[in-house]
This record gives structure tokens, sequence and C-alpha cells, in this order.
């Protein structure tokens, strides 16, 4: 099956750093790529470079074949990036940052009971998996770390999009919800999505293979 996002020679600078030095990527349908490096070594930078939120100096980007500037509004259409930070607003709930970053559950028809109440009802199923569902009506700012980060993360169960890009998902998160987090990775991609994450440690999905781009100190 052909490849969803592909890459060749991405090359990136910082300075005088060479981050990455000529890297190809290939993310076919059902496969998981992860990024492994130290701190600093670009896992970032090539991440967000690799969609369109970063720079870079050399290579070429393409999305089912099309080089990516000609189609970025698909890619987009078919992305789901999660980024290092929770991304979410302290000062409002679970429910209403959720409503907020799901465009699936918030269009349309949110002034009416029955639609809202069908969201918070999948949101609640969610976030109890996540053993957080007591939380729903609480300022996030009232959460702690790992529970913040199980908010962003409710996006994965709650959001339709062939690719997920994440940014170190597993920070900040304790046993059950790197499990989780697994089970759900493991899961879209046994359904015919694909997975590209950051990592400092190599993660394993057996049986599914992991394909692995490691970055060195200074690329
Ligand atoms: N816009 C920029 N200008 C200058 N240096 C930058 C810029 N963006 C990133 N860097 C540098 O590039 C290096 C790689 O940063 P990046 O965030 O990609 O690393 P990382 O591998 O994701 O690190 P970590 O594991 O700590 O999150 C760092 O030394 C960083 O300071």
């Amino acid at each position: 099956m052909s490849a969803l996002l592909t890459a060749t020679g991405m090359t990136i600078w910082r300075g005088d750093n060479l981050l990455v030095d000529a890297v190809d990527v290939c993310v076919p349908p059902g496969s998981i790529v992860q990024i492994q490096g130290t701190n600093g070594s670009g896992k970032t930078t090539l991440l967000k470079a690799l969609i369109g939120l970063a720079e870079y100096d050399e290579g070429e980007i393409y999305w089912r074949g099309q080089p990516v500037r000609k189609v970025r509004d698909e890619l987009y259409a078919s992305l789901l990036y999660l980024g290092h930070r929770a991304g979410i607003s302290a000062g409002l709930t679970p429910l209403e940052n959720l409503l907020a970053l799901c465009p699936e559950l918030s269009a349309g028809n949110q002034g009416l009971d029955g639609a809202r109440d069908g969201a918070r009802y999948r949101i609640t199923q969610v976030l109890d998996e996540l053993g957080i569902a007591d939380r729903i009506d609480l300022p996030c700012a009232a959460l702690s770390a790992g529970q913040q980060r199980r908010i962003s993360l409710a996006r994965l169960r709650l959001q339709s999009a062939l690719l997920w890009v994440l940014d170190e998902p597993l920070t900040s998160l304790d046993a059950n919800g790197y499990a989780w987090v697994k089970a759900q990775i493991s899961r879209h991609v046994s359904a015919g999505g694909a997975v590209m994450f950051t990592t400092h440690q190599p993660l394993s999905f057996d049986p599914i293979p992991v394909q692995t781009i490691l970055l060195s100190d200074n690329g």
C-alpha cells in the first residue's frame, strides 16, 4: 500500500548545529514510526518540520505521493497532532477543552441540548477510561500534570484522523496511562491508521513492528 507521509533528505540546521542530517522518512498505513534521541537531539524539530510546523533547510516531503506544499489541506484533514505540551486551557474544564479541541464534537449543533448531551456522554466515557471522569467540570488548572496530559490524550479516542503525530505522548504519565496510550496506538494502526511519535526510549508494540529514526546528539 502506498505511503501516507514520506520525506527524503530532511536536513535541518539550527544556528551552527546540524540537527537532522539527510534523514528519510516513510510512514505507510498501518505503521508505527518512532523518532528517538536524547534531549536536544532534534526530535521535536524534525516532527514539526514534517507536518509544516517548523522550517527545514533541505528535503522533500510528500503526502500520498504528492508534494506536500500542493496538498497541505489534505494532510491537515487527515492529521491529529499532539504537541509537547498538553495544549489545554487551564481556565476551562476538561469538557470545555475537549469540545473546543474536537471539531466533530463541537461543530454544528452545540446549541441543541441533545447534541451537547451526546458530546458530554462520549467525553465522559473516554475520561472514565482514563480514570478522570470525576474531574470533567473542574477547571484544568486544578488538575495534576498527568491528569492534564490525559485530557489532551483523550483526543486519540474522540477525534478521527488517519495519521497521528505525537510529540512525547508518554510525558507525565504513570504506568496505567502509559499502557492506555500504547493500547490506543496499537488499535489505531491495526485498523489501518499510522502513528509517528517522538521518544527518548525505544518502545515496543509487539507484534506490530516499529520503525525507528535515531537522531544523534548533534544530528
Ligand atoms: N528556533 C530555534 N532556534 C535555535 N535553536 C533551536 C530552535 N529550535 C530548536 N533549537 C535547538 O535545537 C535543538 C533541538 O531541539 P528539539 O526541541 O528539536 O529537541 P528534542 O530532541 O525534541 O529535545 P527534548 O527531548 O529535550 O524535547 C535544541 O538544542 C534547541 O535549543
